[in-house]
């Protein structure tokens, strides 16, 4: 099928999303296209931006750029947004019977604001109490990064990342904060070069104070940038 009949279907279907509390607003025919034929497709539309702000495409410099925003929203940025991309995460018995808590923390978070396209640059900072099962240290990161490369806002990556975990780990007991810069908030609009958002979802032992408080002192939130 053509890509431009395939989009007109798209535009037919319209706000039809795969609904879930903390889902993104993933329409359900959003993997209809193959990647290659996004790519294809989105470079035609950051050509049109560009043309349109005037620039002159057959420049050396920029002729390669529509396909490059492209690969990179495709490939990088966006890639978050295919099930595929999903990382498996592999999991192993809790033999040596560990029973605190396992703080991750100062997990890089690149991601990308939902509603300027803008960086969202910080730490997301994760912690579970075991259930019997134990989750590779990476994995956490690599959740992290998976939710991270969607357009986003910063309480749903939040409670994604604690979903997830809890799926995984078969437990309710996980938690994650979550510490960053909105570029949105930082390089235009009000230009607050300073300040930074903190989000958090507590979840199962999580909720007790104690315990949050244990994992609030671990990571003694003062992120720097
Ligand atoms: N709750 C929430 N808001 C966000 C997040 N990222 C960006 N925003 C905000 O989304 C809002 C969008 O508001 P609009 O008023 O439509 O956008 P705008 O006119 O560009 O607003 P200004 O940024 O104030 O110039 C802004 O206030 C952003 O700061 C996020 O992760 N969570
Ligand atoms: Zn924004």
């Amino acid at each position: 099928m053509k890509i431009d009949n395939i989009l007109e279907d798209f535009e037919e279907i319209g706000d039809n999303h795969i609904a879930s509390s903390a889902e993104n607003p993933v329409r359900k025919d959003a993997f209809k296209l193959s990647n290659q034929e996004k790519i294809a497709s989105i470079e035609k539309d950051v050509f049109r931006i560009l043309e349109t702000l005037g620039m002159d495409l057959t420049d050396d410099s920029l002729k390669g750029t529509p396909k490059r925003v492209a690969k990179m929203f495709v490939e990088e940025i966006f890639s978050g947004l295919h099930p595929d991309n999903k990382p498996k995460a592999s999991v192993f018995d809790n033999k040596y019977k560990y029973g605190e808590m396992l703080v991750e923390k100062n997990i890089t978070v690149y991601s990308t604001c939902e509603h300027h396209l803008l960086p969202i640059v910080g730490r997301a900072h994760v912690a579970y109490i075991s259930n019997g099962t134990v989750v590779g240290l990476s994995k956490m990161n690599r959740i992290v990064d998976y939710y991270a490369k969607r357009p986003q806002v910063q309480e749903r990556m939040t409670m994604q990342i604690v979903q997830a975990l809890q799926e995984i780990l078969n437990t309710k007991d996980v938690a994650c904060v979550i510490d960053a810069k909105h570029l949105c908030v930082n390089s235009r609009g009000i230009r607050d070069i300073e300040s930074s958002t903190v989000t958090s979802e507590f979840g199962g032992k999580f909720k007790d104070p104690a315990t949050k408080r244990e994992f609030l002192d671990y990571i003694n939130i003062d992120t720097e940038f």
